[in-house]
Protein backbone atom coordinates (compact mmCIF):
# COMPACT_ATOMS: atom_id res chain seq x y z
CA UNK A 1 0.00 0.00 0.00
CA UNK A 2 1.40 3.48 -0.78
CA UNK A 3 0.16 6.50 0.94
CA UNK A 4 0.86 10.41 0.47
CA UNK A 5 2.54 11.81 3.88
CA UNK A 6 3.70 15.27 2.94
CA UNK A 7 0.89 16.81 0.88
CA UNK A 8 -0.61 15.47 -2.34
CA UNK A 9 0.47 12.81 -4.33
CA UNK A 10 3.05 12.95 -6.99
CA UNK A 11 2.92 11.74 -10.37
CA UNK A 12 1.93 7.80 -9.97
CA UNK A 13 2.26 4.82 -12.25
CA UNK A 14 -0.77 2.66 -13.36
CA UNK A 15 -0.24 0.57 -9.60
CA UNK A 16 -0.43 3.59 -8.22
CA UNK A 17 3.15 4.14 -6.94
CA UNK A 18 5.05 7.50 -8.21
CA UNK A 19 7.79 6.34 -10.53
CA UNK A 20 10.74 6.71 -8.26
CA UNK A 21 9.61 4.61 -5.88
CA UNK A 22 8.84 1.92 -7.36
CA UNK A 23 12.41 2.15 -9.11
CA UNK A 24 14.13 2.58 -5.22
CA UNK A 25 12.19 -0.91 -4.60
CA UNK A 26 14.07 -2.94 -7.41
CA UNK A 27 17.00 -5.17 -6.01
CA UNK A 28 20.87 -5.11 -7.46
CA UNK A 29 23.21 -2.23 -8.52
CA UNK A 30 20.79 -1.19 -10.48
CA UNK A 31 17.95 -0.45 -7.75
CA UNK A 32 21.33 1.03 -5.43
CA UNK A 33 21.66 3.64 -8.20
CA UNK A 34 17.95 4.91 -8.25
CA UNK A 35 17.55 4.56 -4.50
CA UNK A 36 20.51 7.26 -4.67
CA UNK A 37 18.85 9.60 -7.36
CA UNK A 38 15.61 9.24 -5.67
CA UNK A 39 17.51 10.54 -2.44
CA UNK A 40 18.22 13.24 -4.24
CA UNK A 41 14.79 14.61 -5.05
CA UNK A 42 14.35 14.42 -1.51
CA UNK A 43 10.35 13.45 -0.88
CA UNK A 44 10.73 14.68 3.01
CA UNK A 45 9.97 17.71 4.51
CA UNK A 46 7.17 19.94 4.79
CA UNK A 47 6.17 20.85 1.43
CA UNK A 48 6.93 18.17 0.05
CA UNK A 49 4.78 16.04 -2.49
CA UNK A 50 6.18 12.03 -2.75
CA UNK A 51 4.36 8.95 -1.64
CA UNK A 52 6.32 6.54 0.41
CA UNK A 53 5.41 2.64 0.77
CA UNK A 54 4.21 1.59 4.06
CA UNK A 55 3.45 -2.15 3.87
CA UNK A 56 6.04 -5.02 3.40
CA UNK A 57 3.17 -6.88 1.89
CA UNK A 58 3.17 -5.04 -1.53
CA UNK A 59 6.72 -4.34 -2.07
CA UNK A 60 8.56 -7.48 -0.22
CA UNK A 61 10.71 -5.13 1.33
CA UNK A 62 12.74 -6.02 4.97
CA UNK A 63 12.84 -4.38 8.04
CA UNK A 64 16.53 -3.67 9.69
CA UNK A 65 18.08 -2.86 12.80
CA UNK A 66 21.33 -1.45 13.02
CA UNK A 67 23.45 -1.47 16.04
CA UNK A 68 26.09 0.89 16.77
CA UNK A 69 28.12 -0.52 18.71
CA UNK A 70 31.46 1.03 18.57
CA UNK A 71 31.62 3.22 21.36
CA UNK A 72 34.23 3.38 24.32
CA UNK A 73 31.91 2.90 27.47
CA UNK A 74 34.02 5.91 29.04
CA UNK A 75 30.96 6.71 31.91
CA UNK A 76 30.96 3.16 32.90
CA UNK A 77 35.01 3.11 33.77
CA UNK A 78 38.12 1.44 32.19
CA UNK A 79 37.93 -2.17 30.70
CA UNK A 80 36.70 -3.51 27.70
CA UNK A 81 34.08 -1.39 25.32
CA UNK A 82 30.90 -1.25 26.86
CA UNK A 83 29.01 -3.46 24.00
CA UNK A 84 31.81 -6.60 24.86
CA UNK A 85 31.20 -6.43 28.76
CA UNK A 86 29.52 -8.93 29.83
CA UNK A 87 25.72 -9.31 31.65
CA UNK A 88 24.66 -12.33 32.78
CA UNK A 89 27.88 -13.85 31.65
CA UNK A 90 26.68 -12.82 28.06
CA UNK A 91 28.20 -9.40 26.01
CA UNK A 92 25.82 -6.41 25.94
CA UNK A 93 26.16 -6.71 22.57
CA UNK A 94 24.75 -10.16 21.90
CA UNK A 95 21.65 -9.17 24.45
CA UNK A 96 20.78 -6.57 22.35
CA UNK A 97 21.38 -8.36 18.80
CA UNK A 98 18.83 -11.63 20.77
CA UNK A 99 16.36 -8.38 21.77
CA UNK A 100 16.09 -7.35 18.09
CA UNK A 101 15.81 -10.64 16.33
CA UNK A 102 13.43 -11.13 18.79
CA UNK A 103 11.21 -9.43 16.86
CA UNK A 104 9.66 -11.31 13.75
CA UNK A 105 9.76 -7.75 11.87
CA UNK A 106 13.04 -7.76 11.89
CA UNK A 107 15.08 -9.81 9.11
CA UNK A 108 18.36 -7.99 8.88
CA UNK A 109 20.75 -6.65 12.06
CA UNK A 110 23.44 -4.35 11.09
CA UNK A 111 25.93 -4.39 13.97
CA UNK A 112 28.45 -1.37 14.16
CA UNK A 113 31.81 -2.62 15.80
CA UNK A 114 34.29 -1.07 17.46
CA UNK A 115 36.31 0.88 14.48
CA UNK A 116 39.34 -2.43 15.08
CA UNK A 117 36.88 -4.27 16.33
CA UNK A 118 35.06 -5.85 13.27
CA UNK A 119 36.43 -9.69 13.47
CA UNK A 120 36.53 -10.19 16.93
CA UNK A 121 32.98 -8.47 17.27
CA UNK A 122 31.71 -11.35 13.83
CA UNK A 123 33.79 -14.31 15.86
CA UNK A 124 31.75 -13.25 19.41
CA UNK A 125 28.65 -13.36 17.68
CA UNK A 126 29.06 -16.42 15.91
CA UNK A 127 30.17 -18.30 18.68
CA UNK A 128 26.43 -17.15 20.89
CA UNK A 129 24.56 -18.91 17.84
CA UNK A 130 22.51 -15.93 17.31
CA UNK A 131 19.29 -17.25 14.64
CA UNK A 132 20.18 -18.42 11.52
CA UNK A 133 16.74 -16.56 10.03
CA UNK A 134 17.98 -13.84 10.66
CA UNK A 135 20.76 -11.71 8.19
CA UNK A 136 23.38 -10.56 10.54
CA UNK A 137 26.19 -8.45 9.03
CA UNK A 138 28.80 -6.28 10.89
CA UNK A 139 31.00 -3.39 10.09
CA UNK A 140 33.41 -1.14 11.68
CA UNK A 141 32.21 2.21 13.40
CA UNK A 142 33.73 5.85 13.63
CA UNK A 143 34.50 8.00 15.91
CA UNK A 144 31.00 9.45 17.18
CA UNK A 145 27.95 7.97 17.45
CA UNK A 146 26.63 9.61 14.09
CA UNK A 147 29.56 8.51 12.33
CA UNK A 148 28.55 4.69 13.36
CA UNK A 149 25.00 5.08 12.74
CA UNK A 150 26.02 6.40 9.02
CA UNK A 151 28.38 3.24 8.41
CA UNK A 152 25.59 0.99 9.10
CA UNK A 153 23.41 2.69 7.28
CA UNK A 154 25.78 1.48 4.13
CA UNK A 155 25.80 -1.79 4.86
CA UNK A 156 22.28 -2.12 4.52
CA UNK A 157 20.94 -4.18 1.38
CA UNK A 158 18.59 -2.60 -1.31
CA UNK A 159 15.73 -4.61 0.37
CA UNK A 160 15.33 -2.72 3.45
CA UNK A 161 12.72 0.14 3.77
CA UNK A 162 12.54 0.18 7.24
CA UNK A 163 15.87 0.65 9.72
CA UNK A 164 15.34 0.59 13.46
CA UNK A 165 18.45 2.03 15.15
CA UNK A 166 19.33 0.23 18.53
CA UNK A 167 21.86 1.40 20.88
CA UNK A 168 24.03 -1.78 22.26
CA UNK A 169 23.98 0.02 25.54
CA UNK A 170 19.81 -0.69 25.79
CA UNK A 171 20.59 -4.93 25.70
CA UNK A 172 17.23 -5.86 27.82
CA UNK A 173 14.86 -3.65 25.53
CA UNK A 174 11.63 -5.79 25.53
CA UNK A 175 10.98 -7.28 22.21
CA UNK A 176 7.20 -5.55 22.75
CA UNK A 177 8.67 -2.20 22.55
CA UNK A 178 10.51 -2.63 19.04
CA UNK A 179 7.28 -4.83 17.77
CA UNK A 180 5.41 -1.58 18.75
CA UNK A 181 8.17 1.27 17.23
CA UNK A 182 8.16 -1.26 14.01
CA UNK A 183 4.51 -1.25 13.80
CA UNK A 184 4.33 2.64 14.17
CA UNK A 185 6.32 3.06 11.58
CA UNK A 186 4.22 0.89 9.27
CA UNK A 187 1.40 2.33 9.75
CA UNK A 188 2.58 5.42 8.30
CA UNK A 189 4.54 7.05 10.98
CA UNK A 190 7.98 8.14 8.77
CA UNK A 191 9.92 8.53 12.09
CA UNK A 192 8.78 6.69 15.79
CA UNK A 193 10.67 6.66 19.26
CA UNK A 194 9.62 5.23 22.08
CA UNK A 195 9.25 7.93 25.24
CA UNK A 196 8.94 7.49 28.50
CA UNK A 197 7.14 10.19 30.82
CA UNK A 198 9.97 11.81 33.21
CA UNK A 199 10.18 10.95 37.34
CA UNK A 200 12.25 14.15 37.67
CA UNK A 201 11.99 17.92 37.59
CA UNK A 202 13.74 19.31 34.73
CA UNK A 203 15.93 22.43 34.96
CA UNK A 204 17.94 24.31 32.17
CA UNK A 205 20.63 26.03 33.36
CA UNK A 206 23.75 28.04 32.14
CA UNK A 207 26.55 25.95 32.14
CA UNK A 208 28.88 27.94 33.16
CA UNK A 209 27.45 29.99 36.23
CA UNK A 210 25.22 26.97 37.62
CA UNK A 211 22.49 29.47 37.31
CA UNK A 212 18.62 28.04 36.77
CA UNK A 213 17.70 29.33 33.55
CA UNK A 214 13.95 27.97 33.38
CA UNK A 215 12.01 24.75 34.61
CA UNK A 216 10.04 22.71 31.34
CA UNK A 217 6.74 21.98 31.62
CA UNK A 218 7.42 18.26 32.85
CA UNK A 219 4.23 16.77 31.60
CA UNK A 220 5.38 18.16 27.31
CA UNK A 221 8.96 15.92 28.21
CA UNK A 222 10.17 12.54 27.27
CA UNK A 223 13.01 10.46 27.77
CA UNK A 224 13.45 8.80 24.49
CA UNK A 225 15.02 5.69 24.06
CA UNK A 226 15.79 3.24 21.35
CA UNK A 227 15.09 1.45 19.31
CA UNK A 228 14.34 4.51 17.20
CA UNK A 229 12.31 3.53 13.68
CA UNK A 230 12.52 5.69 10.18
CA UNK A 231 11.69 4.69 6.97
CA UNK A 232 15.04 3.95 5.18
CA UNK A 233 15.29 6.93 2.83
CA UNK A 234 14.63 9.48 5.18
CA UNK A 235 16.89 8.54 7.69
CA UNK A 236 19.58 7.91 5.06
CA UNK A 237 18.78 11.72 3.71
CA UNK A 238 19.22 13.27 7.28
CA UNK A 239 22.52 11.32 7.99
CA UNK A 240 23.43 12.68 4.53
CA UNK A 241 22.94 16.14 5.04
CA UNK A 242 22.70 17.14 8.74
CA UNK A 243 26.19 17.65 10.43
CA UNK A 244 25.42 19.75 13.07
CA UNK A 245 26.47 17.21 16.77
CA UNK A 246 23.30 15.76 18.28
CA UNK A 247 22.78 12.96 20.38
CA UNK A 248 19.91 10.93 18.78
CA UNK A 249 19.19 10.06 14.99
CA UNK A 250 14.95 11.20 15.42
CA UNK A 251 16.34 14.55 15.97
CA UNK A 252 18.24 14.78 12.83
CA UNK A 253 15.53 13.74 11.40
CA UNK A 254 13.54 16.23 13.42
CA UNK A 255 15.91 19.34 11.39
CA UNK A 256 14.89 18.30 8.02
CA UNK A 257 10.65 19.17 9.29
CA UNK A 258 9.45 15.85 9.73
CA UNK A 259 7.02 14.98 12.10
CA UNK A 260 8.88 12.48 14.39
CA UNK A 261 6.32 10.47 17.16
CA UNK A 262 6.33 9.21 20.55
CA UNK A 263 5.00 6.09 21.06
CA UNK A 264 5.34 4.02 24.85
CA UNK A 265 8.90 3.45 26.06
CA UNK A 266 9.90 0.99 28.39
CA UNK A 267 11.41 1.00 31.69
CA UNK A 268 13.70 -2.27 31.11
CA UNK A 269 15.16 -0.45 28.08
CA UNK A 270 17.25 1.97 29.92
CA UNK A 271 20.75 2.74 28.30
CA UNK A 272 24.04 1.11 30.35
CA UNK A 273 26.03 3.82 30.66
CA UNK A 274 27.07 4.23 34.47
CA UNK A 275 28.36 1.45 36.84
CA UNK A 276 25.31 1.83 38.57
CA UNK A 277 23.34 0.22 35.68
CA UNK A 278 24.87 -2.29 35.07
CA UNK A 279 24.19 -3.38 38.61
CA UNK A 280 20.08 -2.31 37.37
CA UNK A 281 20.86 -4.60 34.46
CA UNK A 282 22.16 -7.16 36.39
CA UNK A 283 18.79 -7.21 38.79
CA UNK A 284 16.02 -7.16 35.69
CA UNK A 285 18.03 -10.31 34.42
CA UNK A 286 17.76 -12.00 37.52
CA UNK A 287 14.52 -11.75 37.51
CA UNK A 288 13.58 -12.40 34.04
CA UNK A 289 15.84 -16.08 34.66
CA UNK A 290 14.12 -16.42 37.76
CA UNK A 291 10.77 -16.04 35.96
CA UNK A 292 11.60 -18.52 33.11
CA UNK A 293 12.61 -15.75 30.46
N1 LIG B 1 31.58 6.28 18.20
C1 LIG B 1 30.54 5.66 18.71
C2 LIG B 1 29.99 6.05 19.96
C3 LIG B 1 28.90 5.36 20.46
N2 LIG B 1 28.39 4.33 19.76
C4 LIG B 1 27.28 3.54 20.31
O1 LIG B 1 26.16 4.36 20.57
C5 LIG B 1 25.42 3.82 21.65
C6 LIG B 1 25.05 4.89 22.67
O2 LIG B 1 26.24 5.50 23.10
P1 LIG B 1 26.73 5.59 24.60
O3 LIG B 1 25.80 4.96 25.53
O4 LIG B 1 27.14 7.00 24.83
O5 LIG B 1 27.99 4.65 24.54
P2 LIG B 1 29.50 5.06 24.66
O6 LIG B 1 29.86 6.09 23.65
O7 LIG B 1 30.21 3.77 24.59
O8 LIG B 1 29.56 5.65 26.16
P3 LIG B 1 30.48 6.80 26.72
O9 LIG B 1 29.93 8.08 26.17
O10 LIG B 1 30.33 6.69 28.19
O11 LIG B 1 31.89 6.53 26.25
C7 LIG B 1 26.25 2.72 22.26
O12 LIG B 1 25.67 1.46 21.94
C8 LIG B 1 27.61 2.91 21.64
O13 LIG B 1 28.37 1.72 21.45
C9 LIG B 1 28.93 3.96 18.54
O14 LIG B 1 28.47 3.01 17.91
N3 LIG B 1 29.99 4.66 18.03
C1 LIG C 1 20.12 7.60 21.37
C2 LIG C 1 19.89 7.76 22.85
O1 LIG C 1 20.01 6.50 23.48
C3 LIG C 1 18.46 8.23 23.06
O2 LIG C 1 18.22 8.42 24.41
C4 LIG C 1 20.86 8.70 23.50
O3 LIG C 1 20.68 10.01 23.04
C5 LIG C 1 22.31 8.27 23.35
O4 LIG C 1 23.11 9.15 24.08
P1 LIG C 1 24.63 8.80 24.39
O5 LIG C 1 25.15 9.92 25.21
O6 LIG C 1 25.30 8.64 23.07
O7 LIG C 1 24.59 7.54 25.19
Amino acid sequence: MLVPRHGPPSRRTDRGAPAALLRMSRKGSEGAADRAGALAAAPYGPGSSQAIPTSCKDTNLRTAAVIPAAGRGVRLGPGAPKALRTLGGVPILVHAVRAMAAARAVQVIVVVAPPDGATEVRALLDAHGLPESTDIRVVPGGEQRQDSVRLGLAALPDDVDVVLVHDAARPLVPVETVEGVVAAVRGGAPAVVPGLPLADTVKSVDPASGAVTGTPQRALLRAVQTPQGFERDLLAKAHATVTQDVTDDASMVEQLGVQVLVVPGHEEAFKVTRPLDLVLAEAVLARRRAHGH
